[in-house]
């Protein structure tokens, strides 16, 4: 359904002297998202993850540029294209809760966009009653502007915005924090059940564990690019990358510990291995090239040493 290919963005920016420079954050990024499946997409904080769904959007700021191929339904993703699909055939549950319209109450801005979804008037409302219903929205909640809800409240709207589109693909990029815990296992499962109803759902978060409890796979971000692409079912013992296994390692619910260092800067990437200056398997090979995304037992991994 989405088929991300060797994608690049990098911004245009003016230090002090005015000189011009390009400043490249994500780099040869490969991803695929099926019909009927979640990917999780986890990676550490400016590994590029929200910048990946605003790309699929069309959403990025105007001095971005974009290389590389990005497809939906077998079409390229022109800006235009997304400027037609996004909200109807591609929704967004974003990291913001921001992102809803301050001026309009949440009711009619729920309804509108199930009605951009195509359902008539009459079934949006009872599409946007029940979903607030299920999210443990009252009723009156329709009736109110964003400021006057919580932001916890305004995160469900948000998720039920997504639910009563009728979008095939679904991006929802940091769904569930500020969510009690028993909401946020409910949100998760829901964007399970819209995978099962057949749409592609993309989760990015930082929650390993809970997106493990729903994804089919897991794309693994590290400055940047796709440095694994493992089955939910390969966490933990059969993870390819140092880094995934390092990440794991440091969740506090496993041993809690960090990985040493920090990850690189978008202006001080090294040239080979992007992983080369904290990795315990590096060799002199890892700093010649960046190494290309290889298949290894049935995954992907973009590491000369994986095996
Ligand atoms: N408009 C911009 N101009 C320049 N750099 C940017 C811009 N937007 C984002 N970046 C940089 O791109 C990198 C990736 O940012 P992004 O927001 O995608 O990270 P993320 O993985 O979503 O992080 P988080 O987990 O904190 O949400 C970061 O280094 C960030 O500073
Ligand atoms: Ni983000």
């Amino acid at each position: 359904m989405l088929s991300i290919r060797q994608l690049g963005v990098s911004f245009t920016q003016y230090d002090q002297g005015l000189n011009q420079r390009q400043l490249t954050v994500i780099t040869d990024l490969d991803l695929e998202v099926q019909a009927g499946e979640v990917v999780a997409v986890v990676g550490a904080s400016g590994s590029g993850k929200s910048l990946l769904a605003h790309a699929v959007l069309g959403i990025l700021p105007d001095n971005a540029q974009v290389t590389g191929s990005l497809r939906f339904k077998g079409q390229p993703l022109t800006p235009a294209r997304c400027a037609q699909l996004r909200g109807q055939d591609i929704a967004l549950i974003p990291q913001s809760v921001g992102y809803l319209d301050p001026l309009m109450k949440v009711g009619p801005q729920v309804r509108r966009v199930a009605q951009l979804g195509g359902l008539s008037k009459a079934a949006a409302q009872t599409a946007v009653g029940r979903t607030f219903n299920r999210y443990d929205l009252l009723p009156s909640t329709q009736g109110r502007y964003p400021f006057q809800i919580s932001g916890g409240m305004a995160r469900r709207v948000l998720v039920a915005t997504a639910v009563v589109s009728q979008a095939d693909l679904v991006i929802a990029d940091e769904p569930t924090p500020g969510l009690h815990p028993e909401i946020a296992t409910e949100t998760l499962t829901h964007l399970r059940e819209l995978a099962d109803e057949g749409r592609g759902v993309m989760v990015i978060t930082h929650d390993i564990e809970a997106a493990l409890q729903i994804a089919d796979r897991v794309a693994v971000f590290y400055a940047g690019t796709t440095v694994e692409i493992a089955a939910a079912a390969d966490f933990p013992e059969r993870l390819r990358h140092p880094y995934t296994q390092a990440l794991w390692r440091s969740l506090p619910q496993n041993d809690f510990i960090p990985v040493p260092g920090h990850q690189p800067s978008p202006d001080q990437l090294p040239t080979g291995c992007l992983f080369s200056d904290r990795c315990p398997w590096f060799t002199p090979d890892c700093a010649a090239e960046r190494p290309a995304l290889r298949s290894v037992r049935g995954g992907l991994v973009r590491c000369i040493h994986a095996d």
